[in-house]
C-alpha cells in the first residue's frame, strides 16, 4: 500500500481519491482520459511483487500481466458506476462515454486473451446434472452448465452471453459446505477437546465420513466428485485424477522433479500431512470407533480429502465478518484461468445471504468460464491443485541464495567524480549479473535435459515432466538476459 501511495505521488497522481478530469480538446479525449485513469488504475491494483517487477515502467501496459489490466478496468467501471449512480449530471454524459470504452476496452482484452476450451462429448455428465439440479431445488441460480473439456476434467460452461457484471453464478449459504456442519455433528465433542486442532482439520474429518453417509444433505455433491483419485493409468482426459495434486505423485514422478525446487515442496507438504494424520490415527479410530470406523480413516483416505480441500478449498467471508474455508458445490466446477472472467468472488452479499460469482469480462454462449483460484506460482498450483495453468505464469518464483560478499563499493568508498563513480558502478553491475548468470547456469545444468524417451503415460511424470520443462525454459531465459545484460556492461566499459 505504501508502495503504491509513493509510485502514485511520484507520477503526480492526487491521492485523495479525487479524478481531476483534465480538458483536452479534440477527438481523442476520451482515450487520453482513459490512459490517464488506466496508468494510476495499474498502480492501485498490483501488490508489492508486481510494483517491484513493474519497476519505473509501473505504468507500461507492455510490463502489465492481462489479470492486472483486467482488475485496473473493471475498478474504472466500478468508478464511473459510482460516479453515475450518484447523479453528477453535468458530466453524465462523458461518464458515459469513458464507461462505453472501458467495457469496449475490457472486451478486445478478453478477445485477446482468449482459450480455447474443448469440449469432450463422449462422457456423460448425469452426476453433474443431478448436482445442478439440487442446487436449483436449493435456491442456486446458475447461468452455468457442466461439461467435460480437454486438459481439466469438468468445466463451467455459459449457458448464454453473459456481460460484465452479470452474476453467472449464485449460491445460498445453505447450500454451502461450511464449519456450522462440523459444529453440529457427533464428532465435534471429541474433536473440539484435541489440543491444537484447526476448525480446517475437523472440517477435513468430517468430509471423510460425510462422503459415505447415504442420508448427508450433500450426498449429490460428494457423489460427483472423482471416485478415484491415485490412478495413474493413461486417459485422454484425466477425469479419475481431477483434485489429485502433486501431493499423490508416484516415486516416478518424484524422481523427474529431481534438480527442481518443487520436489522439495512436495515431499515436505507430504511429509507434514503424514505427520498430521499419524498424531491424529489410530488413536481417534480406537477410542471412538462408532464416530471414527477405521476403514473410513485410511492415510488414502485422509490424503484424499486434503487433496479436495486443497483444490476445491474456496475462502468465504460470512456475514459476521468470520473467513472460513468451505467447500462450494457447483462453484467447485469452476477451472482457473491467469486472466479469468470471475475475479471478485467469496464474500457472502448480506441482502440475499448468497455468494455471488459476477462477471469481471464477458463470457460468450457455450465459451469456459473461468475463476482465478489467487495469484499461485506455477509449483503451488501443480502441489496443491495438481495442474499447471496455460500461457505464461507471472506469479512463477525462483527463489534464489544471494551471495552478499560481492563487494558493495557504495560504503567504503572516498567521494568519487562523477564518471569514476559511474564506472565503478558498471562494474560492480556487472559484477552482479556475472555471478547471477553463473548461479542460473549451474541451476540450468542441474535441471539436465529433457528426455523425451522418459516420457511416460502416467499424468504425475507428465505433469511433473511439464513443470520441469517450464522451469528450464525461464532459467534458460534469465541465463540469456544476463549474458546480453553482461555484455552491455563490457561494452559500457571498454568506452572508458
Ligand atoms: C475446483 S476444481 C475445478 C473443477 C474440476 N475440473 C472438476 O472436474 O471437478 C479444481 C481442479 O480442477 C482442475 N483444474 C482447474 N483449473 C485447471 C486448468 N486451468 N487446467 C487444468 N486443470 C485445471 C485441477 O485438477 C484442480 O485441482
Amino acid at each position: 500500500m505504501e508502495d503504491d501511495k509513493k509510485i502514485l505521488e511520484d507520477k503526480g497522481f492526487n491521492l485523495q481519491g479525487q479524478v481531476v478530469f483534465e480538458n483536452y480538446s479534440g477527438p481523442d479525449w476520451t482515450n487520453k482520459t482513459m490512459d490517464i485513469l488506466l496508468q494510476k488504475a495499474r498502480i492501485m491494483c498490483s501488490d508489492e511483487v508486481e510494483l517491484y517487477f513493474a519497476g519505473v515502467d509501473v505504468t507500461s501496459v507492455h510490463l502489465y500481466n492481462p489479470r492486472i489490466e483486467l482488475e485496473a478496468l473493471h475498478t474504472i467501471l466500478s468508478f464511473l458506476d459510482k460516479a453515475l449512480c450518484s447523479g453528477y449530471h453535468t458530466i453524465n454524459g462523458i461518464l458515459h462515454t469513458l464507461r462505453e470504452l472501458s467495457i469496449k476496452l475490457i472486451q478486445e482484452l478478453g478477445d485477446k486473451i482468449r482459450l480455447e476450451t474443448i469440449i469432450v462429448t463422449n462422457y456423460s455428465c448425469d452426476k453433474e446434472r443431478y448436482l445442478l439440479q439440487w442446487g436449483k431445488s436449493k435456491g442456486v441460480r446458475s447461468k452455468l452448465q457442466v461439461a467435460y473439456v480437454e486438459g481439466a476434467g469438468r468445466g463451467a460452461i455459459a449457458t448464454e452471453d453473459l456481460k460484465v457484471g452479470d452474476i453467472a453464478l449464485e449460491i445460498p449459504v445453505s447450500a454451502i459446505i461450511s464449519e456450522e456442519l462440523v459444529h453440529e455433528s457427533d464428532m465435534f465433542p471429541i474433536l473440539e477437546k484435541i489440543d491444537g486442532i484447526s476448525l480446517e482439520t475437523m472440517m477435513l474429518l468430517w468430509s471423510m465420513k460425510e462422503k459415505h453417509n447415504p442420508d448427508s444433505k450433500f450426498k449429490l455433491y460428494f457423489d460427483a466428485l472423482p471416485e478415484c483419485l491415485y490412478t495413474f493409468i493413461s486417459c485422454p482426459i484425466d477425469i479419475d485424477r481431477v483434485h489429485a495434486t502433486g501431493l499423490s505423485f508416484g516415486v516416478n514422478a518424484i524422481m523427474a522433479l529431481d534438480g527442481t525446487l518443487l520436489l522439495e515442496e512436495t515431499v515436505q507438504a507430504k511429509e507434514h500431512l503424514r505427520t498430521q494424520y499419524d498424531e491424529l490415527f489410530p488413536a481417534l479410530c480406537n477410542d471412538h470407533p462408532g464416530i471414527f470406523p477405521t476403514e473410513l480413516y485410511t492415510w488414502d483416505q485422509f490424503l484424499w480429502a486434503c487433496e479436495l480441500w486443497y483444490s476445491n478449498g474456496m475462502k468465504v467471508m460470512f456475514t459476521d465478518g468470520k473467513l472460513q474455508t468451505c467447500l462450494v458445490p457447483i462453484a467447485g466446477f469452476l477451472n482457473h484461468s491467469l486472466c479469468p472472467h470471475i475475479l471478485h468472488y467469496g464474500k457472502v452479499d448480506s441482502a440475499t445471504n448468497s455468494l455471488r460469482f459476477p462477471l469481471s469480462r464477458p463470457c460468450n454462449a457455450g465459451e469456459q468460464c473461468y475463476l482465478s483460484y489467487g495469484k499461485f506460482s506455477s509449483s503451488h498450483l501443480v502441489t496443491f491443485y495438481g495442474f499447471l495453468p496455460q500461457g505464461e505464469n507471472p506469479y512463477d518464483v525462483m527463489p534464489l541464495d544471494i551471495d552478499a560478499t560481492i563487494t558493495d563499493c557504495s560504503k567504503d568508498c572516498c567521494p568519487l567524480s562523477s564518471w569514476t563513480n559511474h564506472m565503478e558502478n558498471l562494474e560492480t553491475e556487472l559484477e552482479i549479473l556475472e555471478a547471477l548468470r553463473s548461479t542460473f547456469e549451474d541451476m540450468l545444468e542441474t535441471l539436465g535435459e529433457t528426455d523425451l524417451d522418459d516420457r511416460s503415460t502416467s499424468w504425475d511424470v507428465k505433469l511433473a515432466m511439464e513443470f520441469k520443462d517450464q522451469q528450464r525454459r525461464i532459467v534458460s531465459s534469465i541465463v540469456t538476459s544476463c549474458y546480453y545484460g553482461c555484455k552491455l556492461l563490457e561494452d559500457e566499459l571498454l568506452k572508458k
